[in-house]
């Protein structure tokens, strides 16, 4: 339910108007709600006493930035800050505007007061100057009940200097969500090269990226495929990808690969706790690792393969669009082409099943559950997106398996597949 006194028919698109201002923002949660012109505003913009905040940094690819917003964030859960409630936010130009994405959040104190403030303005001056700390957005409202953005610089020994204010309006939900020009650059990587250099860039502060750069380069590049067919098995977690793969692996004498691969998989963990942009580089790299490592094995036997490609793109995708389904990238977008300089299976089948039976399987399995597990579970909008960026992959695409019946019948249908599209074995 909105808090008193806010529109239920808000919707959280608003813009900044005025000269130099020409930022549209559009918060990363609840993205419901209609509503046509005149509309009142987004309801995240809490009436008096309550008092709402911004802080963004460049969605650029950029590592500092990256780590920026996710030290940010962390410190926004902590202190006086921690009674605020964050709601990501993004901020795009307008229509014909120059400015370039911003990535931040917007934050609501539902008792205002100063203390909030100084908080704020502390945390920022608190991150050093390289890269330089995000202006502070402070929300208020005018005479007429309008509303205003103020953005000010704070100096480095006290004291701050307003840069713009603001009329903040209604907006349009942009017709394109804003984080998609960019993905291909923040989160879901068509090259080696595009990820080896993200990597790169974390030597200084994470050692094992040393390592897994010297794995990488120890492999040949554009690895090519031997003459044993090579199936590559994806889906959701506990779709039963696993169980599949064994029983593939023992009926065709194949060899079982897994993306990432185990020379690598110790410092997943270390990777997993850095910003999208650093993990999904890390998980891109492991791709060409495992290419290298089916290339070899498909001189030999038959390879079968536990998550490929599709799952580091799948998932990259799924975790930086915020907000419904149809907010992905349309179809035959870029992000769901292969990379070109990746190694290619011959058939790539996708597991299927009901959320209502994943969820059995989870709980029946016992496993203590990932983060992102917890995260798929309460959030099916998620795991929609997950799947249906799965489904638009392509060159090669994903061929469904539903793999909710028997795992006889399942192993049954995927044998029957592979002969099908892999000819005799
Ligand atoms: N066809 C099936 N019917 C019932 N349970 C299954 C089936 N396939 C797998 N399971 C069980 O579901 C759980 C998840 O399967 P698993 O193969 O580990 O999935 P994944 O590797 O995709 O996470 C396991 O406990 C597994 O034994
Ligand atoms: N090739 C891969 C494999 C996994 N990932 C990422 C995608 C998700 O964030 C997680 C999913 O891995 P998880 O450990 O949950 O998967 P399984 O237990 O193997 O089913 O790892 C990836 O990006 N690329």
């Amino acid at each position: 339910a909105p808090p008193a006194g806010c529109s239920a028919q808000a919707r959280p698109c608003f813009a900044v108007e005025g000269p130099g201002a020409d930022l549209v923002c559009f918060t990363l949660s609840g993205s419901e709600g209609a509503g046509g012109s005149g509309r009142p505003l987004p309801r995240c913009f809490l009436p008096a006493p309550a008092r709402c905040y911004s802080l963004c940094v460049p969605a650029a690819p950029s590592v500092p930035a990256a780590r920026l917003h996710r030290r940010l964030r962390q410190r926004l859960r902590q202190g006086p800050l921690a009674r605020c409630r964050v709601l990501g936010l993004l901020c795009y130009s307008a229509p014909g505007g120059q400015a370039a994405l911003e990535k931040g959040f917007l934050i609501q104190d539902p008792q205002g007061g100063a203390e909030t403030e100084r908080a704020l303005e502390e945390l920022l001056r608190g991150q050093g100057a390289l890269p330089p700390p995000p202006p502070l957005g402070v929300y208020e409202a005018g005479e007429r009940g309008e509303l205003w953005q103020c953005l000010w610089a704070l100096r480095g020994a006290g004291g701050r200097d307003l840069l713009r204010r603001a009329r903040v309006v209604a907006a349009e939900e942009p017709p394109l969500h804003p984080a998609v020009p960019g993905l291909r650059h923040a989160a879901v990587f068509l090259s080696l090269e595009a990820a080896r250099s993200v990597v790169e860039q974390c030597t200084s502060f994470i050692p094992e990226a040393t390592a897994v750069l010297d794995l990488v380069d120890k492999c040949p590049k554009h690895s090519k495929k031997g003459d044993f067919p090579v199936i590559v098995i994806e889906g959701l977690d506990a779709t039963g990808k696993t169980t599949v793969t064994q029983s593939v692996k023992d009926s065709l004498n194949a060899l079982l690969l897994r993306s990432p691969p185990a020379c690598i998989s110790q410092w997943r963990k270390t990777f997993d706790d850095e910003p999208t942009l650093i993990r999904r580089a890390f998980y891109a790299l492991g791709n060409y690792i495992v290419a290298s490592e089916i290339a070899k094995a498909s001189t030999e036997s038959p390879v079968v393969v536990d998550r490929y490609w599709h799952s580091t793109a799948a998932y990259a995708i799924a975790t930086e669009i915020s907000g419904k389904v149809q907010n992905l990238p349309p179809t035959q977008h870029e992000v769901y082409q292969w990379p070109e300089d990746l190694l290619k299976p011959d058939l790539v089948l996708l597991l299927t099943v009901s959320p209502e039976e994943r969820i059995r399987r989870l709980q029946g399995r016992g496993l203590e559950k990932t983060e992102e597990e917890t995260e798929l579970e309460a959030n099916s909008l998620f795991r929609q997106k997950v799947e249906e960026s799965y489904k638009r992959m392509e060159n090669p695409g994903c061929q469904e398996v539903d793999a909710s019946p028997s795992r006889e019948e399942v192993l049954r249908t995927v044998l029957h597949l592979i002969k099908k599209h892999c000819g005799s074995l």
